[in-house]
């Protein structure tokens, strides 16, 4: 199993990043976002400690997903200040923060070819050719797909499977927070179900993880705290 390790502290060259692992993972104070004449994201503050699984949940339309967006900087934030361990992660450069944060969709979207070469694919970016490869049959058996799944066409796999090869690309990068938006939202109760043991396993595992859910019983059951939004607002944390 693919296990986070936890230095005191370790700079990535050039970045700014600091990794301090006395800071919670996430440290989001008073993080707005706004489009037009339109807030989307007011006053949000909350922070996820180091391999914890905080669940985010709430009504369409209450700000979850541009919350994700912006904890990994697709989205700028209009104010406010997101920590990364301890480092403001404005202050970085967004392509660094996005292997740190890492940001998986509701829909599984896998390129043509096998899976090997799906969890290559990163490393095709000129940012990351300094990041170091994992060994891919290694981190699919994290996500419960055995090795035999690298040399498979990526479009013949299921809802399920496809997800699950989704999450272990953002996994490939060893990111410091892995980020779900809605990942049972596009698959079967079985589908789901496998997901959800996916994301249970990372988390046992040590990974950091945010995982945007509308349904109340995956958060419950996912995450060790819930945060519910409305309006894009937090109404609570419980
Ligand atoms: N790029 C954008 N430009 C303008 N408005 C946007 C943009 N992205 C999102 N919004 C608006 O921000 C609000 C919050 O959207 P968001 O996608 O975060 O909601 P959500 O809680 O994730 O909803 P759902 O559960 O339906 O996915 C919505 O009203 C949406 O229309």
């Amino acid at each position: 199993m693919l296990l986070r390790s936890f230095p005191m502290t370790f700079a990535s060259a050039g970045t700014g990043l600091v990794h301090d692992h006395r800071c919670p993972a996430l440290r989001v104070r008073n993080l707005s976002r706004v489009f037009g004449e339109r807030s989307v994201l007011v006053g949000v503050s909350f922070s996820v400690e180091a391999g914890e699984t905080l669940a985010v949940t709430g009504p369409s339309g209450s700000g979850k997903s541009v919350l994700l967006k912006c904890l990994n900087r697709l989205i700028e934030p209009s104010g406010g200040t997101i920590e990364v361990f301890g480092t403001d992660s404005m202050h970085c450069d967004p392509v660094e923060i996005r292997r740190r944060v890492c940001l998986v969709g509701q829909v599984p979207v896998l390129f043509p070819g096998t899976v090997e070469e799906n969890l290559a694919y990163p490393f095709s970016f000129q940012a990351n050719r300094h990041c170091p490869r994992p060994d891919f049959g290694g981190v699919l058996e994290a996500v419960g797909l055995g090795r035999t799944y690298l040399a498979k066409d990526a479009q013949t796999l299921s809802g399920g499977e496809a997800q699950r090869v989704c999450i272990a690309r953002a996994l490939c990068l060893d990111p410091e927070v892995l980020l779900l938006d809605e990942p049972t939202s596009a698959l079967d109760r079985a589908s789901a179900g496998v997901v959800e043991e996916t994301i249970r396993r990372l988390n046992a595992g040590g990974r950091t993880i945010v995982v945007v859910t509308h349904d109340l019983r995956q958060a419950e059951t996912l995450g060790r705290r819930v945060m519910r939004m409305r309006d894009g607002r937090v109404e609570d944390i419980v």
